[in-house]
């Protein structure tokens, strides 16, 4: 990795999306939820603008933007904004950016009928830490995904720990590794990706929840310290624990394809608490317990579970006409998979795709959830250890049968990574 000697350099951070096991939605309420980095990323790449502007480039929602930094400047009217302060976290509210959000609509109006949907979060969140960690620094940014957006894989948390890690690369908050020598050929496809400091990755996860914030309203902080941070972790209340996990992880992830919005979704679950105080505040203790006894599953050993004496408790289950062998710890997590579930559709973000897929997938004695905010989007299927690759094709078939689109997904990576070129 390496910067020229004038300093012309492209960053690039890449951020991975999540799975969440256990625990959405109660978590917003302070319960625990236990959560893993996907193996999909999202990129920010920030390269050095052009004519005193500021492009901004986001594929996935058809956003290409280019605005002359006179034209932000306008929209800072608080004298203190004018001043980035990377290392200091501040939040976004309106009253101190009383014109972002009319400049941000008429940005977005203009924008073709895929650019509508979900730009003027994005772009909002994306203005106020441009000019809060960078300032009016001329800049290209793009930001690409391998996520699908609003599914319930933490996109909008992936999007805000790329775009915010970017940043802090760009304005050197975040260091970048020693520059080479004059003349030191520097090749592109030798992309080197490098963990942020450990010093700084605090910092990152501060800033990607202020963007989350304005994305979500009302985020736990779970999305944004998985993508951070990486690997299986449980969240309660802020703080984060790592999970050093003892059973494989499998899982099948299946889109339902439906649209939703979590922001709408988070609201909507405050609002019956707030009519059903006591009966919500009961299912969130149910779904906290169930959190709890995930983390204790995943951190046991696993053991075959044997036949009980009447023959009970199988040691193979059938899965199709293929049998499949599960440890007593798979069979536990399936149970608390299956109850989870039905206290989200009490908690009223199911959706009836989401059940038909957990039908579908019950008939192979497998169990599924949704994950994420739920209202559509994705949902997880956990595969034993043991199931053999003709019995998940089987699975996948059915499923894809039905008009849906699966992957079996790679979880608990690393969390949020820089790269950097020098720029001739
Ligand atoms: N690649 C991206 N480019 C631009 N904006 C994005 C991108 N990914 C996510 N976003 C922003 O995040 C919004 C989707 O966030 P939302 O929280 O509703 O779904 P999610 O994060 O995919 O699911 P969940 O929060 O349930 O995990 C988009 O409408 C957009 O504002
Ligand atoms: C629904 C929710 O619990 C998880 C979204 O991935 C919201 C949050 O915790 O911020
Ligand atoms: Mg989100």
């Amino acid at each position: 990795m390496a910067v020229t000697e004038s300093g012309e350099f492209r960053v690039e951070a890449r951020a991975p999306g999540k799975v969440i096991l256990s625990g959405e939605h109660a978590v917003v309420h302070g319960t625990s939820a236990v959560a893993a980095a996907l193996g999909l990323y999202t990129t920010a790449t920030i390269r050095p603008g052009m004519d005193d502007s500021c492009v901004l480039d986001l594929p996935q929602l058809g956003v290409y933007s280019k605005w002359p930094l006179k034209m932000i400047e306008e929209l800072i009217t608080q004298p203190h904004l004018l001043n980035p302060k990377p290392a200091h976290v501040t939040s976004y509210s309106e009253s101190e950016w009383p014109q972002l959000a009319a400049f941000v609509e008429r940005q977005v109006r203009s924008l073709s009928a895929k650019g509508a949907k979900g730009a003027d979060a994005a772009v909002t969140a994306f203005l106020f830490l441009y000019t809060s960690i960078l300032g009016l620094q001329p800049a290209t940014v793009r930001v690409s995904s391998e996520l699908p957006v609003g599914a319930g894989l933490g996109s909008s948390a992936a999007y805000c720990v790329a775009l915010t890690t970017a940043l802090l690369a760009y304005s050197r908050e975040i260091e970048l590794p020693q520059l080479p020598s004059v003349g030191e050929e520097v090749s592109t496809d030798r992309k080197i990706w490098f963990d942020v400091d450990e010093k700084k990755v605090d910092l990152v996860n501060k800033w990607a929840f202020e963007g989350e914030r304005i994305i979500h309203g009302r985020p736990s902080g779970i999305d944004n310290t998985v993508s951070t941070y990486g690997y299986v972790v449980k969240f309660k209340k802020g703080q984060i624990t790592r999970l050093h996990t003892q059973m494989p992880l499998r899982m099948l992830l299946t889109n339902t394809q439906v649209g939703r919005n979590t922001k709408a979704l988070v609201a909507g679950v405050g609002e019956r608490a707030l009519r059903h105080p006591a009966a919500m505040g009961a299912i969130f203790k149910a779904i906290d317990e169930i959190a709890e006894e995930v983390v204790t599953i995943l951190q046991t050993p696993p053991e075959t579970a044997r036949l009980g004496k009447s023959g009970e408790v199988v040691s193979s289950d059938e899965c199709g006409p293929h049998p499949v062998a599960k440890t007593v710890q798979e069979i536990r997590l399936q149970e608390l998979v299956d109850m989870n579930q039905g206290l989200l559709q009490g908690i009223g973000v199911s959706h009836l795709s989401i059940e038909s897929i957990c039908q579908i997938t019950a008939a192979y004695r497998l169990s599924s959830k949704l994950t994420g905010a739920g209202g559509g989007g994705c949902v997880l299927t956990l595969l034993p250890h043991k199931l053999s690759s003709t019995s998940v094709e089987l699975v996948k078939v059915d499923i894809e049968g039905k008009g849906f689109s699966c992957f079996e997904a790679v979880i608990g990576g690393n969390g949020v990574q820089v790269s950097c070129q020098a720029v001739s």
